[in-house]
């Protein structure tokens, strides 16, 4: 019911027109059906005494007030005028259906996506990429797919309600015997959809877990694969598939078994309920075979309304993740910085900075200074707090005190993704998307040319290895680059951050897959880049650090400065 109640409150309109063309078409095909008895009156040439007296006298004072004269041809006329107007209903109302299911399905696929970049880092950090990667596809699809059990439960509804009004009309004792009886095979059956609610619940469950162990065993499958210990990964991933399957099953079988059962008990009222009717009440042929049309139609809608929504409480746990999801993003929005337009003049300082990561410190009283136009390198041992600086300096991480200042103002006080748009950040692990190299490098900016694209790749080393592929900056990388040498991906990573020629290039031990020779290359066009552009680069790499302006070391949560005789050592 909740769910019901959620769909019509985000999309009134749609729900509107849905149940709106459904209750007509339900009460244009009453209309038709209820036709049918006067109908069969006057072919058998009785016009009273086989049906209800009021029922009779209610449809030939309806057509007698519209001056239609009750002829077969004109009752023909009207079921079938009846049947039209609800087809075409149907059809608009189901036509709608679709629309909002494809509506739902990218709302909530948008809005998570949304709400995930717009989330803080950290909480980005916490999310499993599978589970992630399950909201989008299942959730969203399932979710989306309950507004079209919705439609169906309302359309059954809406006609079982005209259905028994008909039948109520033409004996409503037996109208009202047969609603007894459907009631009971209702609460007989309505354990399997008890059974169908805690399946769903249960296969929502063990999707998002599949999905999050795929994604970490497929990333982490080669070293598994070549120490021969990806056993136990399959063994897990057997045993989810097992268990999900197993839901599938308990979900089927629960199903079938309402619907069976349903069939059964539907059969049998209706052969005692005509065995009854004619050999007890002693009713017309004529009234039987009506009332026979409308109560099966009525007894199999009204069990259709509890298989549709069988069905709808299989969805309902995966709409609700959705939305949990959703919810959980939303509540984790990054704090809004300020409007300020930012500059990279003089410098970025990082003034008497703490932070940690809960309850964990990493930084104290940290002080950094990372003057504009030089190299500055961060050294340091694993864990110490490199990445966490950078990540402060990007506006990914807050401090819980102190300052991040840019050209003396604070980053708190400056549009943050204008700053970002200053970055060119190169990560140590590089992630290429199965595209090609000019797409690769203008990822994120569309205001990048080719021209621009080109001249990335030359400054980071990479026309040498591109001008030998056949088609060039076109050529395709591959799945995750798997066409190229690791050092190959590094620089068309490297292309990418300078593409849109940044003020600040953030290098977190990106030349580590570099061959020494490449690696100078590399870090000679980084020195001659000029003035323009302020390097921040974390290498333990002896080449960056000999190139590099100013050597920090980070330890036990601070910075300290290295003289050019400490970073020579350093280096080696
Ligand atoms: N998202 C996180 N949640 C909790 N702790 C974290 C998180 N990221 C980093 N840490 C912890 O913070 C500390 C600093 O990590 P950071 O990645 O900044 O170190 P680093 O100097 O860059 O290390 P490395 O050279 O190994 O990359 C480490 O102890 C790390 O375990």
């Amino acid at each position: 019911m909740q769910l019901i109640k959620a769909f019509f409150k985000q999309y009134p309109a749609q729900c509107l027109v849905v149940w709106s063309c459904l209750i007509v078409a339900s009460i244009a095909e009453g209309l038709s059906l209820s036709t049918l008895l006067p109908m069969l009156s006057i072919a058998t040439g009785n016009q009273s005494g086989m049906v209800d007296e009021k029922t009779s006298d209610f449809l030939t004072a309806a057509l007698h007030d519209l001056a239609i004269s009750p002829t077969i041809g004109t009752m023909v006329l009207i079921v079938l005028v009846g049947l039209v107007i609800k087809a075409l209903l149907t059809l608009l109302a189901y036509r709608q259906v679709g629309f909002t299911v494809a509506a739902i399905a990218t709302d909530v696929r948008l809005a998570f996506l949304r709400a995930l970049s717009a989330s803080r880092w950290e909480y980005f950090l916490r999310q499993r990429t599978g589970r992630l990667a399950n909201s989008i596809s299942t959730e969203a699809s399932s979710s989306a797919s309950a507004f079209q059990s919705v439609a169906a439960l309302a359309a059954l509804l809406s006609q079982s309600v005209v259905f028994i009004g008909v039948a109520l009309l033409i004996n409503w004792r037996i109208a009202l015997l047969a609603l007894a009886v459907g009631a009971v095979i209702f609460g007989l059956l309505k354990v399997m959809v008890s059974i169908s609610r805690d399946a769903g619940g249960r296969q929502k469950g063990l999707f998002q877990q599949l999905m999050s162990l795929m994604t970490d065993s497929l990333s982490s499958l080669k070293p598994l694969k070549s120490m021969a210990r990806e056993g136990e990964m399959d063994d897990l991933l057997e045993r989810q598939t097992r268990e999900l399957n197993a839901t599938m099953r308990t979900q089927v079988l629960a199903s079938e078994v309402l619907k069976a059962m349903q069939e059964l008990l539907i059969g049998l009222v209706l052969v005692a309920g005509v065995a009854v009717s004619l050999l007890i009440w002693k009713l017309q042929l004529a009234e039987i075979m009506v009332l026979t049309i409308v109560l099966a139609r009525m007894l199999t809608r009204l069990s259709k309304v509890q298989q549709e929504y069988q069905k709808l409480a299989s969805k309902e746990a995966f709409y609700w993740a959705m939305t949990e999801a959703v919810d959980e993003a939303r509540a984790a929005r990054e704090q809004p910085f300020g409007s300020r337009t930012p500059t990279l003049t003089s410098g970025i300082h990082l003034a008497a900075l703490d932070f940690g990561y809960g309850d964990s410190r990493v930084l104290e009283q940290f002080e950094l200074e990372i003057p504009a136009g030089e190299v500055t390198a961060l050294i340091g041992p694993s864990g110490a707090g490199k990445t966490t600086a950078v990540d402060l300096i990007i506006g990914l991480l807050r401090a819980g005190k102190g300052d991040v200042l840019v050209d003396g103002v604070p980053l708190t006080d400056i549009d943050i993704r204008k700053w970002r748009g200053m970055i060119g950040y190169v990560p140590q692990d590089t992630v290429l998307l199965h595209d090609t190299i000019l797409n690769n490098v203008r990822i994120g900016n569309a205001d990048i040319t080719e021209a621009d694209a080109l001249w990335a790749l030359d400054k980071a080393g990479a026309s040498g290895f591109v001008a030998e592929l056949e088609e060039g900056a076109n050529t395709v990388v591959g799945e995750h680059g798997a066409r190229f040498s690791g050092g190959q991906r590094q620089r068309i990573v490297i292309a990418r951050a300078l593409a849109h020629r940044p003020k600040l290039l953030i290098l977190d031990e990106a030349t580590s897959a570099l061959d020494p020779a490449t690696e100078r290359a590399v870090s000679q066009t980084l020195r001659g880049l000029g003035r323009d552009y302020t390097v921040l680069a974390i290498s333990h790499r002896p080449t960056l650090m000999e190139l590099a302006d100013h050597v920090y070391r980070i330890e036990n949560g601070k910075a300290w400065r290295l003289n050019r005789d400490q970073a020579s050592a350093e280096a080696g």
